[in-house]
């Protein structure tokens, strides 16, 4: 298209209802979604995606809010995200439509081998998961090689029936979602005013990232409904958490894997480590083994940037690189990426009106 043409469009494009592409939709993709269309109802939000639930890393996630230190994000930054998302789902959980979104409260316990750290003995998100407190001696009796440990309630997402829950209430608010992958940003240039980039590890290659790295992940789903109380090992490497369906079991953490294939020798390795921590666990049935990329980076990638060709310009607001805490924190960062679309509206519209004069 010639650029005078295309500018043109864009401005005519913009005014009643602006356009907006969300590329990616996983858990961060679908929510910004509807976040954008709650406190934009004038936009036309259309979700992007070459893949779709059941095939994302955040159908892989346990869905455990927990969060995961991101270094180069400010910890009050952070602990916004954590609330926010905490807040929105301690609601859903506590709505009659808590068993069809997959949301659920879960108890547990966090265990040390040694002594933590004063941050590990008091995370800055102690105060936001609910009844947070040093587990009794009576309690760490479970756990004979463990000498120190938090007991505390919070949320769990099970995966798929939430991303379907967001993809309904996408539909229901008029989103459009179609299959595509996108090779480069300018190629939606002149269908969309403005482009959301929510896709996780798929930024590596889309936006050449090289700060983004998948730290693979493989973990086990298997059916012991007896199991009620999430485990989790402070190293990060071993956990059972209870879900409404099947019990996850972790895990690994491979920076710079890029493999998806299941490896056997890990599943025997998660599944005795986690039997060590809940003997019970030997009698888990239907075992299924899966494997994600974890989109990890120093900090979220969570900010505007305007790209510029030939004088035409289409600005971009990115949300990708949430690690292993994409389910811990995305409420929080999909409001933030939804207040920066809203400020790419204001400043289309203050360039359309200055146009016009
Ligand atoms: C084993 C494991 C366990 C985990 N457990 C937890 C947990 O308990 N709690 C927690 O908070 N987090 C957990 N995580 C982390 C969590 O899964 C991620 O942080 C989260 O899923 C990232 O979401 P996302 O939407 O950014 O990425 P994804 O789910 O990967 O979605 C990216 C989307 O972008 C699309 N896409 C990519 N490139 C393109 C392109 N070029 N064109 C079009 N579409 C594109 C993809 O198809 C996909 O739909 C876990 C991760 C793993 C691997
Ligand atoms: O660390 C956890 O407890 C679960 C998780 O987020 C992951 O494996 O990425």
């Amino acid at each position: 298209m010639h650029v005078g043409a295309s500018l043109l469009r864009l401005c005519t494009l913009d005014m009643a209802a602006p356009k907006v592409a969300v590329i990616g939709a996983g858990v961060v993709g679908l929510s910004t979604a509807l976040c954008i269309v709650e406190t934009c109802p004038s936009c036309s939000v259309t979700v992007l995606s070459d893949q779709f639930s059941p095939n994302t890393t955040s159908n892989v996630a346990a869905g455990i809010l927990i969060p995961h230190t991101y270094p180069g994000t400010p910890i009050h930054v952070q602990k916004q995200w954590f609330k926010e998302t905490f807040t929105y789902l301690f609601a859903l959980s506590n709505s009659n439509e808590a068993s069809e979104a997959g949301v659920h409260l879960v108890s547990g316990w966090q265990i040390f081998k040694n002594t933590p750290t004063p941050k590990e003995e008091l995370p800055f998100w102690s105060d936001v998961v609910l009844g947070f407190r040093p587990m009794s001696e009576a309690e760490l009796q479970k756990f004979p090689q463990h000498q120190f440990g938090q007991a505390f309630t919070t949320l769990k997402c099970e995966c798929p029936p939430y991303l379907l829950w967001l993809e309904k209430r996408l539909k229901a608010n008029g989103v459009q979602m179609y299959t595509r992958k996108v090779a480069d940003l300018w190629e939606l240039h002149s269908e969309y005013n403005i482009i959301v980039n929510c896709s996780g590890i798929g930024a590596h290659q889309l936006v050449g990232d090289e700060k983004l790295l998948p730290v693979r992940g493989q973990v086990l789903k298997v059916h012991a409904p007896w199991v009620k109380n999430f485990i989790r090992d402070g190293d990060g490497l071993t956990y059972i958490y209870p879900g409404i369906y099947s019990v996850t079991l972790g895990g690994t953490r491979e920076k710079e894997k890029w493999s998806l294939s299941p490896d056997p020798d890990t599943t025997k390795d998660i599944f005795e480590r986690c039997c060590s921590l809940e003997p019970s666990l030997w009698g888990a049935q239907d075992i299924e083994v899966k494997v994600g990329l974890r989109p990890s980076r120093w900090c979220v990638r969570l900010e505007r940037q305007v790209l510029s060709r030939g004088g035409v310009k289409l600005p971009v607001v990115h949300n990708y690189g949430h690690g292993a805490g994409g389910f811990s924190v995305h409420r929080g960062t999909a409001k933030e990426a939804a207040r920066l679309v809203g400020e790419c509206i204001a400043a289309l519209q203050g360039s359309s009106s200055r146009a016009k004069l």
